[in-house]
């Protein structure tokens, strides 16, 4: 917890022992090998002493002591055969984390790091995050240790079809709704659509989002998490009397989330000057073209390091954390998690950053977080700053539903309506529970007291 939060009142010294003594349980007993899980965890339970000794309802009904274990956990072998005729196995996994607000909802990640304990991580953050919007969804995640990189479009076909095949038992509209994240993006969701409506024998458009235009998905949900951060992180600066105007902003990651940081960033004043990919990163004090890294990165499966061929007077760093030693006014990780770690973050400081924004899921360690914190960073954490793109792919569930289409600006409109409401409402848990301006605590209280009082109604279960 960082030296800034708020002193610990008498009544929560006990509930502060009592969980302490809870994490130790959960750390060396229940989880002891899951060290993202136990993060994630940890950063949520040193949040909510102030909100469990004023409502001691939820101690008595062990409402967290339920929420940090997940509902359902599936995993499965997938088969698929490679081009050259091969049998390639990879391990799939579903965690059906909290489905007190709504059926499970949450991403699936082909990633060769994928284990159980990045999927809980993954699926506990989604369960708060998802709560946050206010739309009736609960948390959960999946994937896949599936590498897509190098893979041929009929290979990850294949895969996808695999993995679909074991998924769909577990899965549906009122059940629970994948979605894209690392290494799945519209071209994989369509393949498991494809494969879910053959094995179902029915036209569930609601099962997945992320879907095509032209089977039922959502206009704006390409855009939704990338957008949705930037006009959080504006709500943020608003109240600070700063905006995004002649800043110079860097930008990890150059995929989903941070093409369309970057693409609204740019557009609301900001000069983009780096981002990056699992490789390096680039930097063009120019600006970043924005088209160019579409072009090598949406349309092809190019290396960002192809940048420097159209522009050589930019720089290409030979290792993506470089990119954190660039000076800028406002950083926003959109890679993956712990991709800024004490150190880092305290380079981002010492180089005059005024604000971070969480585009990833857990993109800062907690020493990072504490640091910023510490430092007066105007810090915008990834369950609030990064809702944007659940929160459409609710709203393509929602046309789906009704059998219509919304335009661009109708959805645009709705996501900056979410993110205003919370980061208002964070702003506000924050201030209620002792930690004035602070909000990941108000993030977390605010996601937390939603799921609790609808899971004291559904009672013990
Ligand atoms: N998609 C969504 O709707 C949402 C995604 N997120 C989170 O945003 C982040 C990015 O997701 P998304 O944009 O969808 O994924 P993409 O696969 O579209 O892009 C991921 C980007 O991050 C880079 N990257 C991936 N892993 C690493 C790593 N270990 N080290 C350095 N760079 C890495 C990739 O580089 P390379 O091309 O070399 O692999 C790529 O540039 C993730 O944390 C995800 O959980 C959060 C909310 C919503
Ligand atoms: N990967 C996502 C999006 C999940 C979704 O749209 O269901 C996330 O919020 O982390």
């Amino acid at each position: 917890m960082s030296t800034k939060e708020s002193t610990l009142k008498p009544d929560e010294f006990t509930v502060a022992n009592n969980y302490a003594n809870f994490l130790n349980h959960i750390t060396k007993l229940r989880n002891p090998h899951e060290v993202e899980f136990l993060q994630a965890v940890r950063e949520v339970v040193n949040s909510l002493v102030p909100v469990l000794a004023h409502h001691p309802q939820y101690m008595k009904s062990c409402i967290l002591e339920r929420l940090v274990e997940p509902e359902k956990i599936i995993s499965f072998r997938v088969s698929w055969v490679d081009d050259e005729g091969d049998v390639q196995i990879n391990r799939g996994y579903r965690v059906q984390f909290n489905s007190a607000l709504g059926p499970y909802k949450g991403g699936l990640r082909f990633h060769t790091t994928v284990n159980e304990s990045i999927i809980k991580f993954l699926g506990f953050e989604q369960t708060f995050k998802n709560s946050l919007t206010g739309q009736p969804i609960g948390g959960g995640k999946g994937g896949s240790d599936f590498d897509p990189k190098g893979k041929t479009d009929l290979e990850i076909m294949r895969f996808c079809q695999s993995f679909m095949t074991e998924l769909y038992n577990h899965i549906g509209p009122d059940t629970d709704v994948p979605a894209g994240d690392i290494g799945v993006n519209a071209r994989e969701i369509g393949y498991m659509f494809g494969q879910y409506k053959k094995l179902r024998g029915a036209f569930e458009a609601g099962v997945l989002t992320g879907k095509g235009l032209e089977y039922g998905g959502s206009l704006a949900r390409t855009e939704a998490t990338g957008y949705g951060l930037v006009y959080f992180v504006r709500e943020m600066l608003q109240d600070k009397g700063i905006g995004f105007e002649d800043k110079t902003v860097i930008v990890s990651g150059s995929g989903n989330v941070s093409i369309y940081a970057m693409e609204k960033a740019a557009e609301f004043g900001a000069k983009v000057v780096a981002c990056s990919d699992s490789n390096g990163c680039i930097y063009d004090e120019n600006g970043i073209d924005l088209n160019t890294v579409k072009e090598l990165k949406e349309s092809g499966d190019e290396r960002i390091s192809e940048y420097i061929t159209k522009y050589p007077n930019a720089q290409y760093l030979d290792d993506c954390s470089n990119i954190w030693s660039i000076p800028c006014d406002i950083a926003l990780p959109c890679a993956t998690q712990n991709e800024i770690d004490e150190a880092t973050a305290k380079t981002l400081v010492d180089n005059g950053v005024q604000a971070v924004g969480e585009g990833a899921n857990m993109p800062s360690t907690q020493e990072a977080i504490n640091l910023f914190l510490d430092n007066d960073i105007h810090f915008a954490p990834a369950k609030a700053a990064n809702a944007g793109g659940v929160a459409v792919s609710s709203l393509e569930m929602a046309q789906n539903g009704s059998k219509l289409m919304w335009t661009f600006e109708e959805v645009d409109e709705k996501l900056k309506d979410i993110m205003k409401n919370i980061y208002q409402n964070s702003m506000q848990a924050a201030s209620d529970y002792g930690s004035p301006g602070n909000l990941v605590a108000g993030a977390n209280i605010a996601g937390f007291i939603k799921i609790a009082d609808a899971m004291s109604a559904q009672g013990i279960i």
